[in-house]
């Protein structure tokens, strides 16, 4: 909608339309993908058989990890198509808003600097404010790992634990996403814009994020079967935090809030089990 109200041919795809992808994308300058992660491999091969042309955009919106190689969406792009520009769209923007005209900003991150923009003029107007960056794995994670912090902080308004407790939830998530994100080569400013913190507030805060909906119905007693089978979407959060889990125990970064929020989803603990956990871990600086 955003790219077609600024007068731009916008073709789409899906695998239930009628349309082949080779036929959707005669003619495309920039392929926007915003499949949930676990049709990006598909996604990806399927564009690989096509004789597409070099200069082609690809843009990433997807906010997940694969589980076979812990890799961000992005970075699968790339190696598929190691010769073209990577875009990643990633920030505050629940799609229900979006879709009601309301005002929102983004982020277009991309080593190639150049392809950002030429993405951030297409999506670009009064009510769609769209920022560069070129920390590309950066702004990525902020949105993938903002989606395990949401599932604690529903969990967090499920348990009605009030407003202090929802702040130092939110803020010691951001700490544990910078963390992460650091080790695995993100910078530190970036989390602290509208692709980290952003984002964490827009989830944490709105009963319009899936992975905080699975949170705070987890808090009510409902078990993750009975969540997903009435859940509207993916929640990427649960396969996240199971990829996080795996790769932070590898590569020893401390994780605790995925790390309870993990053995919530696998059932080991209780919500209320998994915040005493949580806060009677060893008292400790705030920064070390
Ligand atoms: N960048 C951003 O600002 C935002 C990104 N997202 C992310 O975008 C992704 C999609 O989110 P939603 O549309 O809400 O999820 P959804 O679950 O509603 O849609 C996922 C789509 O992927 C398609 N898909 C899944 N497997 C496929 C395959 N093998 N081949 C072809 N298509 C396949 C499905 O048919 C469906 O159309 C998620 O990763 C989500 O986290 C969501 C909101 C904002
Ligand atoms: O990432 C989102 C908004 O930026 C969407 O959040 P959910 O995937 O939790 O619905």
């Amino acid at each position: 909608t955003l790219a077609s109200t600024n007068g731009h041919k916008v073709h789409v795809w899906s695998r239930r339309g009628s349309k082949t992808l080779a036929e959707v994308l005669e003619g495309a300058e920039i392929i926007l993908s915003a499949v949930s992660m676990k049709g990006v491999r598909d996604v990806v091969s399927g564009l690989k058989s096509l004789s597409l042309s070099p200069e082609i955009i690809f843009v990433t919106a997807t906010k997940g990890l694969d589980p076979q190689t812990t890799c961000t969406p992005s970075q699968i792009w790339q190696e598929a198509f190691p010769h073209h520009p990577i875009v990643v769209l990633s920030g505050p923007n629940l799609s229900a808003e979006i879709q009601q005209k309301l005002p929102a900003a983004t982020v277009v991150a991309s080593s190639v600097i150049s392809a950002a923009e030429d993405v951030q003029l297409v999506l670009s107007s009064h009510r769609f404010r769209v920022y560069t960056n070129t920390d590309t794995l950066g702004v990525e994670l902020g949105g993938t790992l903002k989606n395990v912090i949401a599932i604690a902080a529903g969990v967090c308004d499920g348990l009605q634990l009030g407003t202090n407790a929802k702040a130092a939830l939110v803020t010691r998530g951001l700490t544990e996403m910078v963390r992460i994100g650091l080790h695995w080569g993100g910078k530190q400013e970036t989390f602290y814009g509208l692709s980290g913190l952003g984002d964490l507030l827009a989830t944490c805060n709105s009963p319009l994020s899936r992975n905080y909906q699975v949170g705070y119905q987890l808090a009510c007693g409902k078990t993750l079967t009975e969540i997903l089978a009435h859940l509207q979407g993916t929640a990427e959060g649960i396969n996240t935090t199971k990829v996080l889990m795996q790769r932070s125990k590898q590569q020893n970064i401390s994780t605790p809030i995925t790390e309870q929020v993990y053995r919530l989803l696998q059932g080991e603990v209780t919500p209320r089990q998994a915040l005493e956990e949580l806060m009677l871990r060893d008292i400790k600086p705030e920064y070390h």
